[in-house]
């Protein structure tokens, strides 16, 4: 298996559950939902990424050939001088699921990492991974119905919080679509939350501060 990976970096989850937390981030290039060309983003069924995950062109990006080659990349970003903070690395993208596979995972595992995943929910994710973040999009069906968290972009047409709060997660986050009306979507988010407190309002934190 070969590995196309936009960009790998060290900086702290943003986002959920486990915001503040170093991490290194494995960027997956491609996604099923979105070609990642303007051009196609109306006629997408994910209309609002935030996200450049065409090629292999980001820092410490490039096609890996083997898992180990990959681990030992993520590897290199993670303090060295560290005795204390168990190694985590979060595999997003694009779509992650469309590439993450067991033997990676185990290869990380026996460097002693934490694996976590963010992804659209369109794949069943393999088994073996740490911490699962599902963030549903628009119409697209959803085959990964559990995990331990669910974090819903806010507000979306066709994908309403209600839609999700019966699955089984152990955290229910709404996040706020970022972009023209960001204002507007985080005061809803606050007013849904408020009155439907199975929901916690994620921030991406990371944009806030100014890290990657
Ligand atoms: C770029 S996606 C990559 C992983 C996967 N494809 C997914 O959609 O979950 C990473 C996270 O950013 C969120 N995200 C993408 N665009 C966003 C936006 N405009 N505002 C808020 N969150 C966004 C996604 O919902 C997802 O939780
Ligand atoms: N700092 C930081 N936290 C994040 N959490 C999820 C992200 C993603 O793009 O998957 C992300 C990201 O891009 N940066
Ligand atoms: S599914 Fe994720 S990576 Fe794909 S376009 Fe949507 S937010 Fe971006
Ligand atoms: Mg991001």
């Amino acid at each position: 298996m070969t590995y196309a990976v936009k960009e790998i970096y060290y900086t702290l989850q943003g986002e959920g559950a486990q915001a503040g937390r170093p991490a290194v981030f494995l960027r997956f290039a491609g996604c099923n939902l979105w070609s990642g060309l303007e051009r196609d983003r109306e006629s997408a069924v994910c209309t609002f990424c935030d996200t450049d995950f065409i090629g292999t062109n980001g820092p410490g990006g490039g096609k890996f050939k083997t898992a180990s080659a990959l681990v030992d990349a993520v590897k290199s970003e993670w303090p060295k001088e560290s005795t204390r903070g168990q190694p985590y690395v979060i595999c997003t993208g694009g779509e992650p699921l469309l590439q993450l596979d067991k033997p990676l995972i185990d290869a990380f595992h026996a460097e002693g990492f934490e694996v976590g995943v963010e992804t659209n929910g369109t794949i069943e994710a393999p088994a073996g991974l740490d911490w699962i973040c599902v963030s549903p999009k628009s119409t697209a069906p959803l085959v990964q119905r559990t995990g331990s968290e669910l974090k819903l972009v806010y507000r979306q047409k066709d994908a309403l919080p209600e839609k999700f709060e019966d699955l089984a997660f152990d955290f229910f986050y709404l996040q706020p679509m970022d972009g023209a009306s960001r204002v507007a979507e985080t005061a809803a988010a606050i007013e849904y939350c408020r009155t439907h407190p199975q929901w916690r309002l994620s921030l991406q934190t990371h944009k806030l501060v100014g890290i990657p």
